[in-house]
């Protein structure tokens, strides 16, 4: 067997077709153009190139964006005056704090600080918190996009026996949340997992976000399972690769998808989803035509 590669570009590619029609017939009908700020602190090389990324993004699709840097030595008030700058701007209807933060800053207060409404992150834990009662304002960009690749690719999730490698709070946790929700058998590892192929080769479908080069082998992974690789690594010649050896695990499952190519478009995608989302909310609730959030 040799799997099916799941294009990520092409997904995401036709996502967005679809974002900037509805953009802009938002746009003609309200004269609002959705606005997302970007806030980096630091000058971390692969943050920078996310964050461009992204305000390209924006663009591509009729959005607006800005981005505020800020240096590495900013201290907790003064990211927080800028946070709530955000809060209070009303052209604003989406605002992202680039992660990782330096070391010195407290990330939860950080990511409290933004206004749930405009938590187009989904990291807020009123939309973390939501996900467990399944009534979530904003779904993280990552996990909504694995959701959607699943979906575009007509996988069925319900009783499907899920397992997630890797337990953060960015894409583990939420993943295997969002899956349960959709009536997925799901079971989560992590670092301290013991004898992690016993829970793998189990999986209908493995979503493997452990940022670990090599973790899954075609050994660990089942006949025909459907494989998700969220990992981003970067090896020491430049090459970029996921957690999952491609080359021998595709013999084997039915769906992949591979690094780059696969998940990492559709994070960006959802981002520019939930944003256009933040907008819409914001008009209506301007309008009063539905109760504030
Ligand atoms: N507040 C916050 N929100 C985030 O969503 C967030 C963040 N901080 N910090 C960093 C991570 C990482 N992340 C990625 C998004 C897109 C790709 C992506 O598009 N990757 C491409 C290109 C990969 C490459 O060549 O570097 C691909 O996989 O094909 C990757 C990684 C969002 N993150």
């Amino acid at each position: 067997m040799s799997a099916r590669i799941i294009d990520g570009v092409g997904h995401a590619r036709r996502l967005r077709a679809d974002l900037s029609t509805d953009i802009a017939e938002f746009l003609a009908r309200t004269g609002v153009q959705p606005k997302l700020t970007v806030i980096l602190v630091g000058t971390d090389a692969a943050s920078r190139l996310y964050v461009a990324n992204k305000a390209r993004a924006c663009r591509d699709v009729g959005m607006q964006s800005v981005t505020i840097e800020l240096p590495a030595s900013c201290t907790l008030p003064e990211l927080l005056s800028v946070i709530d700058a955000a809060n209070e701007d009303t052209t604003v209807h989406g605002i992202l704090v680039q992660l990782p933060l330096p070391a010195h800053l407290p990330v939860r207060a950080v990511l409290e600080r933004i206004s749930v409404a405009k938590d187009v992150d989904g990291f807020h834990m009123y939309n973390v918190g939501g996900l467990v009662v399944g009534s979530t304002v904003f779904s993280p960009c990552t996990p909504f996009g694995v959701q959607k690749l699943l979906e575009a690719e007509q996988i069925p999730i319900a009783g499907q026996n899920v397992v997630v490698v890797g337990a953060s709070n960015i894409v583990g946790k939420p993943t295997a949340l969002m899956l349960m929700q959709k009536d997925a058998t799901v079971c989560i590892c992590h670092a301290k997992t013991r004898d992690l192929a016993q829970f793998t080769i189990a999986a209908d479908i493995l979503v493997v976000a452990a940022g670990r080069p090599n973790l899954i082998l075609a050994p660990m992974v089942k006949t025909g399972a459907v494989v998700i690789d969220v990992g981003i690594n970067r090896l020491p010649d430049g090459r970029i690769v996921g957690d999952v050896d491609f080359e021998s695990v595709r013999l084997k499952a039915s769906h992949i998808t591979p690094v780059p190519g696969g998940v990492g478009p559709m994070t960006i995608t959802m981002l520019l989803h939930n944003t256009l989302v933040a907008a819409r909310a914001s008009v209506d609730e301007a309008q009063g035509t539905k109760a504030p959030q």
